[in-house]
């Protein structure tokens, strides 16, 4: 890979026979579970790090992460060879901090989400001069993850009919959004999707302002930001911007229903976005006349995500169907 070209790979586009019989229209799958840590996450943060290290100050940087920030930010570390510090909440799965290690980082686990490790990190990037990357909200991490739409434009056929991309902190969100104003898709719908307990932004729709949610109750702990970040909220405003909730047992069937139709094992925050075809979203949006019908295309943003594997799977299996 290139260095001006950053740390991620131009991801597949594939064609989703099952979905696209479920819709009734050609559904696309941007497959960033190929990048290099797991997760569309490497382009944003990847070029984060990468300016960092330009500016040739830095003594290393802190990245507080549910999980995918924390891979992207202690892969992109290692090749720039700056120390890398991941905190994590104790609600990531154990598997990820050896993920972290793996690949050179020091590892802290503090509070029980992801709010809880950002204020941890905040104090340690104060007290040891570190750099921060946060995991969502801020606009290099934005610019990073754009790349995704300029890949979408120069494979595509036409302009996409709808797009689906999960929201944590709403930093992927925030990438497309930008991406599809420069290419001239800002018309473009997007269905931002989230899980019941991680809904911070569908939260902050109905109450017309920034909310912080009590805790996070949903198992998709990579959506696990209680707050979603200003910009964010911005662009949901947008008439062409869609927010849908889905529960953690629909999230967990789209993940199902992915491996077993396209051979892929994503995490539950992945499976919130699958869930807009696999549970019928697109076509209740389409009868309530909010979504044209057909669509033209639909884009699905596989995001992804490291956090998971055959134990986790099994023991969300447990543990959402008990
Ligand atoms: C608390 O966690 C935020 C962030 N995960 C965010 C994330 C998202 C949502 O991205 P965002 O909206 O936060 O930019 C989607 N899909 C996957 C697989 C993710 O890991 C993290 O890893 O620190």
């Amino acid at each position: 890979m290139s260095k001006q070209n950053g740390f991620h790979v131009v991801t597949p586009l594939l064609e989703s026979t099952g979905m696209s019989k479920r819709i009734g229209t050609t559904v696309y799958l941007k497959m960033e579970s190929s990048q290099p840590s797991g997760s569309f996450k490497i382009r944003g943060i990847g070029y984060k790090c990468q300016n960092v290290a330009s500016l040739n100050k830095s003594k290393g940087v802190i990245c507080s992460s549910g999980g995918n920030a924390g891979m992207a930010t202690a892969y992109a570390a290692r090749k720039l060879k700056l120390p890398a510090t991941i905190v994590l909440p104790s609600s990531t799965p154990e598997l990820v901090a050896q993920k972290l290690k793996d690949q050179g980082a020091t590892v802290k686990v503090v509070g029980k989400v992801w709010d809880d490790a950002n204020a941890e990190a905040l104090r340690l990037a104060e007290s040891e001069d570190l750099t921060v990357i946060h995991p969502f909200d801020d606009p290099l991490v934005w610019k990073g993850h754009s790349s995704i739409v300029h890949e979408l434009k120069a494979s595509l056929p036409s302009k996409p009919g709808a797009l689906v991309v999960s929201i944590g902190g709403g930093g992927l969100f925030c990438g497309i959004m930008d991406g599809l104003d420069e290419v001239g898709w800002g018309d473009v719908p997007v269905l931002c999707m989230e899980t019941m307990g991680a809904d911070c932004l569908n939260a902050a729709l109905k109450s017309r302002s920034l909310v912080t949610l009590p805790d996070i109750t949903s198992k998709a702990t990579c959506l696990g930001a209680k707050t979603a970040c200003q910009q964010a909220f911005e662009y949901s405003k947008r008439p062409n911007v869609i927010s849908e909730v889905v529960t953690d047992l629909q999230a967990l069937e789209a993940m199902e229903l992915f491996l077993d139709e396209e051979r892929v094992l994503v995490e539950l925050a992945c499976g919130a976005s699958l869930a807009a075809v696999y549970s019928g979203v697109i076509q209740r949006l389409q009868e309530e006349g909010r979504l044209p019908k057909p669509l033209d295309s639909l884009v699905m943003i596989v995001c992804g995500g490291g956090s998971v594997n055959l134990a986790q799977l099994q023991h969300l299996q447990a543990v959402i169907r008990k």
